[in-house]
């Protein structure tokens, strides 16, 4: 069945992606024949195919059945909001009960709105464009907060909020937390001599380079202040995170950014500091940020263009 509507992306910045979740198909064809021509949709059918898959792929929005066996919406919806990576995905549920109690539920538990079976096509397209819209406001006001306009990565701001988040999470689920500081090397000189905006292009092209290499979504790169920036990496032990150092060291120097005026190399590189933060925590995550500023300070005393981690010789160039 065709949906009447045509201008269903109208005000939309890009195609829309969404999660149907529900244990019976034919519950997730009728929502998939309403929204497939407009939204790329995921489809899940059970509470934790859909966590593995907002984990995965991250949709705008999650159409979320209450009833299911075994996780019900409710439980899949509040592990949603126990993690930082999901805690904002928006949810409509989906209920064959219409009693004021279970709607109440629904909104009480988090979700945004919820959907009466059976299943009305041109009400659900309705419903789902209005949350589709105020999800692409929140995240434009949220990047505007939040995001570093000369590179595009998060901003300080953010990095401060994100890393007082992990800290708590890693204490209750007893995973290590790891950070990455990693500093441009010789970067006065290469203002000095390229000019600053060859300099803005530089720093561009060192986060883009260092976003590509880190694949998990709960990693974070921020601009942690000027030529200066921080990698949080959420349940990664030091020696994962000094490996992934060394890699985001050597994607950098591959970038083959010329800096003839870099005593390190002859092209662009970085030095970085390997801190770990393992539970249980008892300083506060400030302790973390210095742990990895002193091997950052190591890795520049021993001769830039290198990833160090604790203060045992681990150099990763040895
Ligand atoms: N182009 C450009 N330069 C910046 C920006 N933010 C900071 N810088 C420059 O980064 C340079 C940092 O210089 P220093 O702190 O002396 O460090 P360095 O020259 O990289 O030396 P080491 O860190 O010891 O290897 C300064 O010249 C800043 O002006 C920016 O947004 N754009």
């Amino acid at each position: 069945m065709k949906p009447e509507t045509s201008d269903f992306l109208a005000g939309l910045p890009r195609q829309p992606r969404l999660l149907v979740v529900d244990d019976q198909a034919i519950q997730i064809q009728v929502l998939y024949r309403a929204l497939a021509p407009d939204c790329q949709v995921l489809m899940a059918t059970s509470g934790e195919a859909a966590l593995r898959l907002c984990h995965e792929r991250l949709p705008d929005l999650v159409l979320l059945d209450v009833e299911m066996p075994g996780m019900d919406g409710f439980a899949v919806l509040q592990q949603l909001k126990a993690d930082p990576v999901t805690r904002e995905l928006p949810v409509i549920f989906v209920t064959g009960h219409t009693s004021d109690d279970v709607e109440s539920r629904c909104l009480e538990a988090g979700g945004v709105d919820y959907i009466s079976k059976p299943i009305n096509p041109r009400v659900v397209r309705s419903r789902v464009k209005t949350h589709l819209m105020l999800k692409f406001q929140s995240d434009l006001l949220r990047d505007m907060v939040f995001v570093d306009p000369l590179t595009n990565s998060y901003n300080r701001r953010y990095f401060d909020q994100r890393l007082a988040m992990e800290w708590s999470r890693a204490r209750r689920s007893g995973a290590p937390l790891s950070l990455l500081m990693i500093d441009v090397d010789h970067f006065k000189a290469y203002n000095d001599h390229y000019g600053h905006p060859a300099g803005d292009q530089a720093l561009r092209e060192v986060v883009r380079a260092l976003t590509r290499h880190l694949q998990r979504p709960g990693d974070t790169v921020a601009r942690y202040g000027g030529e200066e920036f921080a990698c949080l990496l959420p349940e990664t032990d030091h020696n994962a995170a000094l490996m992934l150092a060394d890699r985001l060291e050597l994607c950098v120097r591959e970038l083959a950014l010329p800096h003839a005026f870099s005593g390190a190399a002859q092209v662009v590189t970085v030095s970085v500091g390997v801190g770990t933060a393992t539970p249980p925590l008892e300083d506060g995550e400030q302790s973390l940020v210095q742990d990895a500023d002193a091997a950052l300070y190591r890795a520049k005393h021993g001769g830039r263009g290198r990833a160090l981690g604790r203060a045992e010789p681990q150099s990763s160039k040895a």
